[in-house]
């Protein structure tokens, strides 16, 4: 299986570990086309073309998403709209926090079958991937 893993990268790198904890248990699963996400110590050198086109390539490629979505990131909601019009099977994963709400435009989007949205505590993530990776 091919997993498009989603995170923050210029939306605020305050997350990246946890990508990195979601990266791991992902790979037990299959491929991650974009474990780059979780690197803590990532920079990119290739042009921002490179970087949207190569991404679009490995979306289309992918099987499923998995998108962390706490922090907000335009390029992972953008990622996320482009995947649901490649009819993508797509998890989101909010950690509620005070002062914070997910946008409507992700949180109204789930339809209970192809696109869903969970809000977690980093105990549940294997729960999370098995019901939805092996269903
Ligand atoms: O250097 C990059 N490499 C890259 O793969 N991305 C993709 C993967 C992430 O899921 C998403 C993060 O978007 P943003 O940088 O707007 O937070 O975009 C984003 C950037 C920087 O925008």
């Amino acid at each position: 299986m091919k997993i498009y893993f989603c995170g923050s990268i210029r939306g605020g790198r305050q997350d990246a570990d946890l990508y990195m904890r979601i990266i791991n248990q992902l790979k037990t699963y299959g491929k991650v086309l974009t474990e780059h996400v979780g690197d803590l110590s990532f920079k990119e050198n290739p042009s921002e073309k490179h970087i949207h086109d190569r991404d679009c390539d490995w979306l289309q490629e992918s099987d499923v998403v998995v998108a962390e979505v706490t922090q907000t990131s335009l390029g992972v909601g953008y990622e996320i709209g482009r995947a649901v019009a490649m009819n993508k099977k797509i998890l989101c994963l909010y950690r509620p926090t005070e002062g914070k709400s997910l946008s409507a435009m992700i949180r109204g989007a789930d339809n209970g079958k192809t696109f869903l949205v969970k809000d977690y505590a980093e105990k549940d993530v294997p729960q999370l991937l098995k019901e939805f990776l092996e269903s």
